[in-house]
């Protein structure tokens, strides 16, 4: 029996997303200062006569593994562009440890982790760039998890601008279990053309620092969420009185929120106070992924 070939698919975090313009086509630009944390799905694959996915995992209910799964469609995408790239089926296998339609990019960052692991097997070399745009077509946030490290997100998430250095900060998240479609907060959204977001300093290399250029943002679909999920609010007052959290918001379109921290030790003591807080929602800690 092969080895399996291994990518891990980290959650996307959006420590500050600003809402910038409605476009024609009904989309949103947005700003966002996008960060990923060291939990994460897991996609592995072995040789095999054809394409099969199977699906494990504590999240791994309800998902089909089908068409329609982001894997499966990244599989697909990627051997309709580069058709003489990988010549033998893939036995697929997705460990599913992130809640889905969470805020937190999960199918976006499978769908990643499916365009690297095909790229990694490629008999030639896949240019950055090319690889980019296929993952575009698969949904906005799907190239920033092809970076997978900090960076700043531009237009819908085509446009993305990787961040030399960042501070080696912890995150929590937790999650109420409730999901939330992307479509129905932006339905909700009241203010479209909110300013853009303030340059970041340069060298950024200290959790206060950020700290400091976070107070200046927001996360323009946390309104709307807290009033389609109330809970969304009591989860960020109670993380946000955890000690040593240095903010407390909710990523992408919710429902998870975040608790961003300087140390791991902070921030594993802040994830057991919302566990013995909350015992039916998803909470984990984990370092940042960094530069
Ligand atoms: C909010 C973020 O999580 C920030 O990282 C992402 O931009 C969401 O990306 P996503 O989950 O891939 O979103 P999609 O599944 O493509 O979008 C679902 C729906 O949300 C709305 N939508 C989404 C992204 C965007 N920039 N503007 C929008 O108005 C659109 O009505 C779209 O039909
Ligand atoms: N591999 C997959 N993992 C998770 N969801 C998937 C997958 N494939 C398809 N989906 C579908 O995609 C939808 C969005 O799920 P996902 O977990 O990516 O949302 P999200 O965390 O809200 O993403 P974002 O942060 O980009 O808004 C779900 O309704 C789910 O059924």
């Amino acid at each position: 029996m092969p080895e399996p070939i291994v990518q891990v698919a980290p959650a996307k975090i959006n420590l500050a997303l600003h809402v910038t313009r409605r476009r024609e086509d009904g989309y949103h630009d947005l700003e966002s200062l996008v960060v990923f944390a060291d939990v994460a799905d897991e996609l592995s694959a072995i040789p095999a006569n054809t394409d099969t996915l199977a699906i494990t995992g504590p999240f791994s209910g309800g998902l089909s593994n089908g068409d329609t799964n982001l894997v499966a469609r990244a599989v697909a995408a990627f051997r309709a562009r580069w058709p003489d790239a990988i010549e033998s089926g893939l036995a697929l296998r997705l460990q599913k440890n992130l809640p889905v339609a969470a805020g937190i990019g999960g199918g976006s960052a499978d769908a990643a982790a499916a365009l690297r692991l095909l790229a990694g097997m490629a008999p030639y070399p896949i240019p950055f760039a090319n690889l980019s745009d296929l993952a575009a077509k698969l949904g906005a946030d799907v190239p920033a998890c092809l970076v997978s490290a900090p960076l700043i997100a531009k237009g819908v998430g085509e446009k993305l601008e990787p961040l030399p250095d960042f501070p080696a900060c912890h995150i929590v998240l937790v999650n109420p279990m409730v999901p939330l479609a992307t479509v129905d907060v932006f339905r909700r959204l009241r203010a479209h053309d909110n300013y853009p977001l303030p340059e970041l300093p340069t060298p950024l290399t200290r959790p206060a620092q950020l700290g400091i250029w976070l107070a200046e943002t927001r996360n323009d679909l946390e309104p709307p969420a807290v009033k389609l999920v109330p809970v969304i609010g009591d989860i960020i007052e109670q993380l946000g009185q955890t000690q040593g959290c240095i903010l407390a918001r909710m990523s992408g379109s919710g429902a998870t929120v975040f608790g961003l921290f300087g140390s791991s030790g902070q921030a594993h003591q802040a994830a057991q106070v919302m566990r013995a807080a909350n015992p039916d929602h998803w909470v984990a800690a984990a370092p940042l992924v960094l530069p």
